[in-house]
This record gives structure tokens, C-alpha cells and sequence, in this order.
């Protein structure tokens, strides 16, 4: 984009207008004595999805730090950050390594898990799902590399059902129904969780270029639509017991999930 040459603060208006009136848009900057911040603004008639969705982005604060601490853990030394959502109040955490701004100006990128709360699975250790064990690889893998991010997403419990209703889909999963369908029957998405709060995250983190640990095609093109270059996917290896190969077969036969199975049931 070429910026008209301004010398005069009346040619600083007439282009700008002239700009509002072609559909483009126009930040105006306080001067330095007052608040000091700019304005995006647009003529409401030329107002599309894509520019309303860049005003997003760009203006709305989704998420605000509310604190911050060093934090050794079994894995490494880590620093955690909360973020508190605009949109409904909850807190997040990101536990990151090393110098993000170093690694996201890298070839590589930074190493990044985007990791959905799961109390049951990664607090007291439940075999239902492969939660706590993927949390936990993904920490180590962080430390051994010395640099990367988990953003630990709340709110994301039982794919954004809620604890209640995952306890009752797993009721209904030990009567014969697998996980998609029990969802169902509760009248209640497969899948309801979005990623705009992780990727504001990342954002705030002033990470932008990623490899991203997953399994979930959908989480990493989720991702990927919020200004997020994603370099590669990594994946995660889940460890499989009796108490959760029919979940993970079903993750990867009707969620599409990309994972190696061992092809006989484990006795
Ligand atoms: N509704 C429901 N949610 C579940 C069930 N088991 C695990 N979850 C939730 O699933 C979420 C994790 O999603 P997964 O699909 O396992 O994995 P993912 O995060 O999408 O993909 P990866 O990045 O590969 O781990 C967590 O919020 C869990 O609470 C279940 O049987 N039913
Ligand atoms: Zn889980």
C-alpha cells in the first residue's frame, strides 16, 4: 500500500476522506499530549465482513493480562501468564520457555501446544482420555527444546460442554454410545470450542509463527484462521491403554484425528 505524502494538516484531512470514500480505512492518531493511542475508523458503507473482521482483530482487546510469575514445574522452569476473556470472564494460562521473540523471527518458528482444559485427565490422571499425558509431553518437549508456549484454553472443557455434561456423555459412552453420538444425544455439539482466545494469546505473546503439537486437523486450521502463520504440525503421541483405545480409534475414524493405533484391541 503507498501512503499519500502529507505536508499540510488540511492535505492530512482531504486524504483521508478521499481514502474513507474509496472504502479504505484511516487510523487517526492522538497527538502526543493526549491519550496518546490511534482510531481505526471506516465509512460504514463500504463496511465488509473482511474489514469488520480485521477491526476485530486489530481493536478488540480479546483478552488482558492479569498476572504473571516465574514457574518451576516437574518439566522445567517456566513463566506462567493469565489472560482474562473479555468475552466471558475466564482465565487462561500460557506457560512459556525461553526467548518467544527470538524463536517467532526464526526459520522454525515457535514450538506451541494449544492445550483445551480437561480436569478430569490432566489433574487427576483418568485413563478415559489421553488428556494429561499429551499436556505433559508437550511440557517436556517444550523444556528439551528451551523455548516454546502451552496456552492452556479453560472454558474448552469436554470439547466445550462442560464437565457436567462430559461425566454424562461418559455414562452414556459405558452403556455402548461412543463419544460423538453421546454428545448428540444430549443434544449438545460434537464440538463447540473456538480458538480466537488461544490465538489472541499467542498475539499478546507476540508469537505468530508456530509449529503446533496436535493431532486435531481441526484445531490446527482453526488456528490457522487468525493470523497465525502455522510452519508445521507436530504430533503428539498418545499413550494407549484398555481404558482408552475406543476413544482414540473413535477420534481418529469420526473426528478425523491424525493418529497411529495399534490395529488389535489391548487385552
Ligand atoms: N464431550 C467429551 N469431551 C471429551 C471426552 N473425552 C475428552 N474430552 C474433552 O476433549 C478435549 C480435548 O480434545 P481432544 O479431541 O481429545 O483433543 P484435541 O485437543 O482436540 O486434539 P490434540 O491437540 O491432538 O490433543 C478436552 O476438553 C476434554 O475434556 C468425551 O468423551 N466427551
Ligand atoms: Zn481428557
Amino acid at each position: 500500500m503507498t501512503l499519500p505524502r502529507i505536508t499540510h494538516p488540511d492535505d492530512a484531512v482531504r486524504a483521508a476522506l478521499a481514502r474513507l470514500a474509496d472504502g479504505g480505512m484511516v487510523v487517526v492518531a492522538d497527538d502526543k499530549d493526549r491519550e496518546n493511542e490511534g482510531d481505526l475508523i471506516c465509512a460504514a458503507e463500504h463496511m465488509t465482513h473482511k474489514m469488520m473482521a480485521f477491526f476485530r482483530r486489530r481493536t478488540d482487546q480479546i483478552v488482558r493480562r492479569t498476572g504473571e510469575a516465574r514457574m518451576p514445574t516437574d518439566y522445567g522452569r517456566f513463566n506462567a501468564v493469565c489472560f482474562r476473556s473479555a468475552h466471558d470472564d475466564i482465565e487462561h494460562v500460557a506457560l512459556t520457555m525461553g526467548d518467544l521473540s527470538a524463536a517467532n523471527a526464526s526459520a522454525a518458528g515457535v514450538l506451541v501446544r494449544v492445550h483445551s482444559e480437561c480436569l478430569t485427565g490432566d489433574l487427576f490422571g483418568s485413563q478415559r482420555c489421553d488428556c494429561g499425558s499429551q499436556l505433559q509431553a508437550a511440557l517436556r518437549t517444550i523444556a528439551e527444546e528451551g523455548t516454546g508456549a502451552v496456552i492452556y484454553l479453560r472454558g474448552h472443557e469436554g470439547r466445550g460442554i462442560g464437565l457436567g455434561h462430559k461425566l454424562q456423555a461418559y455414562e452414556s459412552q459405558d452403556h455402548g454410545r461412543d463419544i460423538v453420538d453421546a454428545n448428540l444425544d444430549l443434544g449438545l455439539p460434537v464440538d463447540g470450542r473456538d480458538y480466537g482466545v488461544g490465538a489472541a494469546i499467542l498475539a499478546d505473546l507476540g508469537v505468530n509463527r508456530i509449529r503446533l503439537i496436535t493431532n486435531n486437523p481441526h484445531k490446527y486450521s482453526g488456528l490457522g484462521g487468525h493470523d497465525l502463520t502455522l510452519l508445521d504440525r507436530i504430533a503428539s503421541r498418545p499413550s494407549v491403554t484398555p481404558e482408552n483405545i475406543a476413544y482414540l480409534r473413535t477420534k481418529r475414524d469420526r473426528m478425523g484425528h491424525l493418529v497411529d493405533l495399534p490395529p488389535v484391541a489391548l487385552a
